[in-house]
């Protein structure tokens, strides 16, 4: 379980985040949404203990986070920087597991089973270069979730991918949701996209001090479907709630 408790967030005298309190229960998909430069990086970046808790309190499974959390994995946007291309994708993935000590069959037989998983079979011995841009996005999500984190965190992820490929991988997020139950903070400018992947939406005003102004639960019937959930007048609904949140 991740909690904010009253969590303030500055650059020098630039506040950023003010008395932001959130928790997100294990197994939860929340997505952060916002106007740009609200601070939702900042967010991330301060719960992957790359930023210093400035205000307030922030702890992953009842630890308060003073440095990168165990169990913690992160994909980012620019999956182009975030693949070693001299490494074939099948180490890149198993390379986590270094540090879990696992003999190197155990490595390759998991990181296939990740590739697997995110629908790259056999392109284990590519290089991340012979890749598309949503084919490297996969890569970077299966190594993410080879050690099996309790929280995983995606800044934007799908944000420089065509719309096609998009949709597939939003899909593909929520099939691994499903499968493995990863808590998950997905930070989004989509307003669409947070309504079709979240369980929760979480809206964020603009800076400076940018607080919570909309904290909503995702209740869509059926399975998502690209097509008809994106046409179900609940969908429709939440959108518009979210989209007035954004704008204030
Ligand atoms: N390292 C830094 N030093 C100083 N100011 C920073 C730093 N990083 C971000 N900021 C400022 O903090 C504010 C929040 O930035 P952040 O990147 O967290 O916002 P964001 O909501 O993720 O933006 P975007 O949606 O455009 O990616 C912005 O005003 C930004 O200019």
């Amino acid at each position: 379980m991740l909690r904010l408790d009253s969590l303030g967030q500055r650059y020098g005298d630039h506040s950023v985040l003010h008395d932001i309190t959130l928790t997100v229960p294990d197994g939860q998909l929340l997505c952060v949404v916002g106007p740009s430069g609200c601070g939702k990086s900042t967010l991330l970046r301060t719960v992957a203990g790359l930023l210093p808790v400035r205000e307030g309190t922030v702890s992953v499974d009842g630890a308060p986070v003073t440095g990168v959390p165990d169990r913690l994995a992160v994909v980012f946007q620019d999956y182009g920087r975030s693949l070693y291309p001299w490494l074939p994708v099948r180490e890149n993935v198993a390379l986590p597991l270094r540090r879990r000590g696992l003999g190197r069959p155990e490595r390759r037989d998991e990181a296939e089973r990740m590739l697997e998983r995110v629908g790259l079979r056999g392109a284990g011995r590519r290089y991340p270069w012979q890749l598309s841009g949503g084919m490297q996005q996969r890569v970077a999500i299966a190594r993410a979730l080879v050690c099996r984190p309790s929280l995983l965190l995606m800044d934007e992820p799908f944000g420089s991918l065509d719309a096609q490929t998009r949709e597939d991988l939003e899909d593909l997020l929520l099939e691994v949701h499903r499968g493995e139950g990863t808590t998950i903070v997905f930070v989004t400018h989509d307003i669409d996209e947070s309504v079709y992947v979240g369980d929760r939406v979480v809206v964020l005003s603009a800076g400076p001090g940018s607080r919570v102004v909309l904290d909503l639960p995702v209740v869509l019937p059926g399975e998502r479907d690209q097509i008809a959930t994106r046409g179900l007048p609940e969908f429709v609904a939440l959108r518009a709630k979210v989209g007035h949140a954004v704008r204030g």
